[in-house]
């Protein structure tokens, strides 16, 4: 997998890892010495119960929460720990939060448009043309989200699954090497939520994925033979294939004894 980030260093295959992360909130942790890697390329899954921990692991990634102790490292090199969340974003780790944040009154070419010149490795480019490698960019992305032939209509226009799609894509036109998806399927009909799953498995293997998500239909369709990761309490509680996780007694017990 090339790696197109510069000072990014990969080369041991782990894009990130997080390392006996405790996270405490007046004494409650919220995280609990929770340690896991994510491989260069991997379409990760996590699950777990409500309250388990999985927004504040984004958080701690993102910068937006700082650990009360442990490691997080995206790369080698850079400690995640020391940087702000602009640093973050700036370094390449994209996150899309639950509900769908288009700009609404823009078309969705715009929103990809605006999204390509947000794009954080360069200058603001505002009033600059597009290159026509931002074009056939955008073309690419329009095929992949199923919105080709909608690029003139209004955001705001779109159903809730669609603009999580565009949304989605702006996160693409970034470039990020690392990709935080929270929930991406929720509120969805089941016909957006197969499309989400044929969209995330053309994404497999091109970019380096985590997902975050309850729908455990979902889950099995995407994380296919990957790693499943369960989280409860602020730790890992297993992980392993799809099959093997909902076999696991202790993960049968969290969600059912609820
Ligand atoms: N800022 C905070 N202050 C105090 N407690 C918090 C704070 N943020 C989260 N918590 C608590 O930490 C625990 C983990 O919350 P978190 O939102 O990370 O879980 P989650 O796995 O994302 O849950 P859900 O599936 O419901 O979104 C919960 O008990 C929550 O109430």
């Amino acid at each position: 997998m090339s790696v197109k980030r510069e000072g990014l260093d990969t080369e041991h295959g782990v894009i990130l890892y997080l390392d006996d992360i405790t996270v405490s909130f007046d004494g409650f942790k919220a995280l609990n010495k929770l340690s896991l890697d994510i491989a260069v390329g991997e379409l990760r899954c996590i699950i777990g119960p409500n309250g388990a921990g999985k927004t504040t692991m984004m958080d701690v990634i993102t910068g937006k929460t700082r650990p009360t102790s442990g490691s997080a490292f995206f790369g080698q090199t850079y400690d995640l720990a020391g940087m702000t969340e602009y640093d973050i974003a700036h370094a390449g780790i994209g996150r899309k939060f639950q509900r769908p944040t288009v700009f609404e009154q823009h078309t969705v070419f715009e929103n990809l448009e605006l999204a390509a010149k947000m794009d954080k490795r360069v200058r603001p480019t505002l009033f600059a043309r597009l290159s026509s490698e931002q074009r056939d960019k955008i073309a690419e992305i329009l095929r992949l989200i199923r919105l080709n032939g909608q690029e003139d209509r209004l955001a705001g226009l779109l159903s809730h699954g669609q603009k999580q799609w565009l949304e989605i894509g702006m996160l693409l036109m970034q470039e990020p090497q690392l990709i935080l998806l929270d929930e991406p399927v929720a509120g969805m009909s089941d016909a957006e939520t197969a499309r989400t799953a044929e969209l995330l498995n053309e994404l497999r293997g091109k970019h380096s994925i985590m997902v975050v998500e309850h729908d455990m239909g979902f889950v099995a369709e995407i994380a296919q033979q990957g790693e499943v990761t369960v989280l409860h309490e602020g730790s890992v509680l297993a992980q392993g294939r799809m099959d093997q996780v909902q076999a696991d007694e202790r993960v049968i017990e969290v969600y059912l004894g609820r």
